[in-house]
């Protein structure tokens, strides 16, 4: 590995670091975030959700456990959340090239050159999390041999459109029909349905699925504003006229809100974690979830048909909206975790019951 070559770092405001690289040696731009998950790198560099963002892990040691290799179709599908790794780069406070895991066979290094992504260790990843924090969120960029590229904000593009499935695709043969808008779902989103008697039709972002037949309708996870993306938001529009249960994740859960006629915003630095307490509404009940987003519904803009279900107990955002008298619900967190803790994962379980009660009546 090329142990040798420097990178540097040089963020919006003006400052700059620099890294020795162990990925791919090619400039990039994008919008630095942080994530303060102690496990997890093939997850998060794989989850559609990153796409345009340069990562830093605030875990020190990263690359310890390897990465699962080069896989085909199905192992791909159940050791990966996507097809390829989705991040921008990767920056890390020490990386180690040294790997051991049950399933590692290619070390995170080799994995990031075949995907061509840039990845940079040696700096203090503490500092730049400090930074991101008090400052909030900042474009970035890792520049090679003084070849640098032109700042990029990748919110203003429609990058749910660079990450959902060009065509339909069919998983399992279950008992509940459910429809899966791909606005760059996690494969974890769909194991934890086909692990609950179902039928997953996965189709694109702007699919006009009011047409179809279905028990109920799934709204995932996605990169970028979540106002970007119109024809879902109108599609949703007319979905919410029909009894079908909805469940949303993320940017699901945004998009339901932005259909429901509320607002969303961008947070200071967002949620990207896998220790955040989000409290039910009307309980005293706390959970500790996974997340990875940076914008939040506004939860004083909620029509009255839809109330917040969780709001987060370290700063007051939502955390999840339901319909008062509809099957429809949502998540800001990550239910599927993959990485992250498991316990919420009830949530699908909801979701099944809702679309059985449906039925039955
Ligand atoms: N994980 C997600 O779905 C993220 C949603 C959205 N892109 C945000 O950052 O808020």
């Amino acid at each position: 590995m090329s142990q040798q070559t420097k990178a540097k770092l040089i963020l919006q405001d003006g400052s700059e670091y620099v890294g020795t690289s162990f990925g791919y040696e090619g400039s990039v731009a994008g919008e630095m975030v942080f994530n303060t998950a102690m496990t997890g790198y093939p997850e998060s560099l794989t989850d559609p959700s990153y796409k345009g963002q340069i990562l830093v892990s605030t875990f020190p040691l990263i690359g310890n456990y390897g990465v699962p290799g080069t896989l085909q179709e199905d192992e791909l599908f159940r050791f990966y959340e996507s097809e390829k790794i989705q991040v921008s780069a990767f920056i890390v406070s020490d990386y180690t090239e040294e790997f051991s895991h049950w399933n590692a066979s290619l070390s995170l290094a080799d994995w990031m050159k075949e995907h061509k992504i840039p990845g940079i260790y040696g700096v203090d990843t503490r500092a730049l999390t400090k930074k991101l924090r008090e400052q909030g969120s900042m474009l970035a960029k890792i520049v090679f041999e003084e070849i640098e590229p032109e700042w990029k904000d990748p919110n203003l593009e429609n990058l749910v459109a660079q990450v959902s499935t060009p065509e339909k695709k069919v998983y399992g043969e279950g008992k509940h029909k459910v429809l899966l808008l791909d606005c760059g779902v996690k494969n974890n989103i769909i194991r934890c349905l086909l692990k609950r008697d179902t039928t997953v039709i996965r189709v694109p972002h702007d699919y006009d699925f009011t047409q179809e037949e279905y028990d109920g309708l799934f709204i995932s996870n996605g990169p970028g504003d979540p106002k970007q993306n119109t024809a879902a938001i109108a599609n949703l529009k007319k979905a919410f006229d029909q009894d079908t249960p909805i469940m949303g994740i993320c940017l699901g859960t945004q998009l339901m809100a932005l259909a429901a006629g509320a607002d969303t915003y961008k947070l200071k630095y967002g949620h990207r974690s896998h220790n955040q307490p989000v409290v039910l509404e009307g309980t005293k009940r706390c959970f500790i979830t996974s997340q990875n987003h940076g914008y939040a519904i506004n939860n004083d803009t909620l029509p009255k048909e839809w109330k917040p279900l969780f709001v987060n107990a370290n700063d007051n955002t939502c955390e999840g909206i339901k319909h008062v008298s509809k099957p429809f619900f949502a998540s800001q967190f990550h239910p599927e975790a993959s990485s992250g803790p498991t316990d919420t994962e009830f949530l699908f379980d909801d979701f099944i019951e809702m679309m059985e009660k449906n039925q039955a009546n």
